[in-house]
């Protein structure tokens, strides 16, 4: 079978600061991840998990090593080419989501797509669509009006601004409908 990955880190280190306050975050991490192929990050509180999760999602650069993208590898970009390729090709739940407090589940889904230049109608057709296949029968609530389980399906839903909704990839995870989550067309 081809391995052919998605992801690939290889020796990245990412120190926080600098000087007698540096933070060696990340310490030569390797990690390569195939199409299709879910992986869990696991460890203690502090020990790197979102640091390396921030390189894999292109929102940070390491100190040394290299982080690879579906090939391209991300200290190659611009800034503005990094944020178009997040935009693109990456989704990323927050682990505090991120949520616009102001706005209903439905327009935090909405909103990125607006930005991408969706008119408002088909918009919020892709978000209650988006909504419902992760359970959330609640789109019009707001955040503070949701529980932290409908919360996490909002920030599952919204899409990343530019994203192609259709056809969709990527089965969210927390559906009624199945209890398994990921590529379409993967095995469970
Ligand atoms: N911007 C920053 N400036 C300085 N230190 C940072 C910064 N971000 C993270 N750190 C430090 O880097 C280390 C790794 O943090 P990171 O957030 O990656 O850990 P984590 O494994 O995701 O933790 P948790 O499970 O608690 O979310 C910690 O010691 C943290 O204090």
């Amino acid at each position: 079978m081809s391995f052919d990955p998605v992801v690939r880190l290889a020796d990245a280190t990412r120190v926080h600061g600098d000087g007698p306050q540096a933070v060696h975050a990340l310490k030569g991490v390797s990690l390569e991840v195939a199409a299709g192929e879910l992986v869990a990050v696991m460890g203690p509180s502090g020990s790197g998990k979102s640091t390396l999760l921030n390189l894999a999602g292109g929102l940070d650069t390491p100190t040394s090593g290299a982080v690879t993208v579906e090939g391209t590898p991300l200290t190659s970009l611009t800034d503005g080419e990094r944020a178009a390729l997040r935009r693109r090709r990456v989704g990323y739940v927050f682990q505090d989501l991120n949520l616009i407090p102001s706005l209903t589940a439905a327009e935090n889904v909405m909103l990125p797509r607006e930005l991408d230049g969706v008119r408002a109608r088909q918009a919020r057709r892709e978000a209650l669509e988006a909504l419902a296949e992760v359970g959330l029968e609640e789109p019009d609530r707001f955040p503070d009006e949701l529980s932290g389980g409908q919360r996490q399906r909002v920030a599952i839903a919204r899409p990343q601004p530019g994203a192609p909704r259709s056809p969709r990839s990527w089965r969210p995870c927390g559906s009624p409908a199945g209890t398994s989550c990921g590529p379409r067309g993967a095995a469970p």
